[in-house]
């Protein structure tokens, strides 16, 4: 098969490859890897400091779950070892950018082999969109379900990663919103429970 379509149907494989994190969590028709690769470019397309190579953070957030067209989304819960994750998507990462031209093998392998390093600035950057899209796709899946605070362990997993100010701007909205919907779905239940209680008749002793 001509070496393009092959590498364009293994980009293809990510659009049906779901993301373990959600899945493992039981959330419904969780988003597929390229979902989340889709809003991390779109975060990378927005960011504002002049001191970041805008054009690299978006070519990395595009090409840095690539290799997992091949070896799946490996999560935590896994427990596959740095190393060895680090092997399999290497080895992948060599076969897909193989089956590119030498110019634009180079482009991929380095972009995702700077990622994966995190040698630089930007790759820094392009981890902390990675984590900022998750914790905010835990929020809507929060949303979604109506079950504001049931997935923790994301927001908590991450505490301490985000440095940049342009990030640490949105996930400080993220998480006021968050903190409201909480806190109102708390009242929520505490009204409802004592409507019930006034409603169900005391047994007499
Ligand atoms: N249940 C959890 N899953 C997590 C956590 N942190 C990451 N993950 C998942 C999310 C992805 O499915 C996968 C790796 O994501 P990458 O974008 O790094 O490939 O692991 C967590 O705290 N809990
Ligand atoms: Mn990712």
């Amino acid at each position: 098969m001509d070496n393009m379509l092959q590498f364009m149907k293994l980009v293809g494989q990510l659009k049906r490859i779901p993301r373990t994190g959600w899945v493992y969590r039981n959330v419904k028709q969780p988003e597929s890897v390229s979902d989340h690769m889709y809003r991390m470019s779109m975060m990378a397309l927005t960011i504002q400091d002049v001191s970041v190579n805008k054009e690299r953070i978006i070519k990395m957030a595009l090409v840095h779950d690539l290799a997992e067209s091949i070896v799946g989304d490996i999560a935590p819960a896994d427990n596959v070892s740095k190393e060895e994750k680090h092997r399999r998507e290497k080895e992948a990462m060599e076969h897909i950018s193989g089956l590119l031209e030498d110019g634009l093998r180079k482009e991929v392998y380095e972009l995702w082999e700077e990622y994966e390093n995190q040698t630089s600035s930007e790759a820094k950057l392009v981890k902390q969109l990675d984590q900022l899209e998750m914790v905010l796709q835990a929020h809507e899946y929060e949303e979604l379900e109506g079950k504001p605070g049931r997935l923790q362990e994301f927001f908590t997993s991450t505490e301490g990663r985000f440095h940049h100010p342009e990030v640490v701007g949105l996930l400080k909205s993220l998480n006021e919103e968050r903190a409201r919907h909480i806190a109102s779905k708390g009242q929520n239940d505490a009204e409802k429970s004592t409507e019930t209680k006034s409603h169900t008749p005391t047994t007499s002793s």
